[in-house]
């Protein structure tokens, strides 16, 4: 798991509730951070250090998607390969796609036919809805829920608990506000928020 951070103890408790013994451990580029054990998980080296580790698959537990997009970027063009994390008590529906590096939190709903990218946070208690399309590197934030056929742009934020109506399309690299409402269709780039949501710049 790649960041020792807050995100990264949510994605540990995850990856140690699904009993996986190949758990190699953290990297952090935070020097500091090296050799500590957080959340019950050592930091075994900076994140560059995946390779000498013998490591097959990283999982990117950075809760900020321009930086989590960035190192996965780094890290793929050397070589690394992407595994998922999604909690035991998550909802996927079998009739959804989830592509690698995505973590699905406990208590999210991925409903039929959603198609999630990959490096995406679906986090605690959130809904994707049926038909949902969520680009790469978005995180929707814990009890956001996004009615049917909604599409998420690439590195798009959903702050807690807002919600997005039907059809609608939140833009690349856009922000939505903890707990608004969105009734129009987002550009990219926007930073929106309230009920209903309005553009802040
Ligand atoms: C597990 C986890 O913790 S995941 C992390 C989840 N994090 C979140 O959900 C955070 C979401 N972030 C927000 O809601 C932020 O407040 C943002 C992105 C909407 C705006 O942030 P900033 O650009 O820093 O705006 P700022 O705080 O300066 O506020 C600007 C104005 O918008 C208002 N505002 C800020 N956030 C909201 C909101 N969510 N809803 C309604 N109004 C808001 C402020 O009151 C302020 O109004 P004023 O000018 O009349 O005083």
């Amino acid at each position: 798991m790649v960041g020792a951070g807050g995100h990264g103890k949510v994605v540990a408790d995850t990856v140690l509730t699904l009993g996986k013994d190949d758990l190699a451990g953290f990297l952090d580029d935070k020097a500091e951070l090296v050799g500590r054990v957080i959340a019950g998980v050592r930091v075994i080296g900076r994140m560059d250090a995946w390779s000498q580790h013998g490591i097959e698959r990283l999982i990117f537990a950075i809760g900020d998607n321009h930086a989590r997009r960035k190192a996965v970027q780094r890290v793929t063009a050397a070589g690394a390969r992407l595994t998922s994390a999604i909690h035991p008590r998550a909802t996927v529906s079998d009739r959804a796609s989830v592509k690698d590096g995505t973590a699905i939190m406990a208590g999210a709903v991925v409903n039929a036919y959603a198609d999630v990218g990959m490096n995406v946070i679906i986090n605690t208690g959130a809904i994707v809805e049926h038909d949902c399309v969520i680009g790469p590197h978005a995180h929707i934030a814990p009890g956001s829920c996004l009615a049917g056929n909604v599409t998420i742009g690439e590195g798009a934020f959903l702050g807690l608990g807002s919600r997005v109506l039907p059809g609608l399309r939140i833009g690349s690299w856009s922000i939505v506000g903890a707990g608004a409402v969105v009734t129009r269709d987002v550009p990219d780039g926007a930073t929106v928020a309230g009920i209903p949501a309005r553009r802040l710049t």
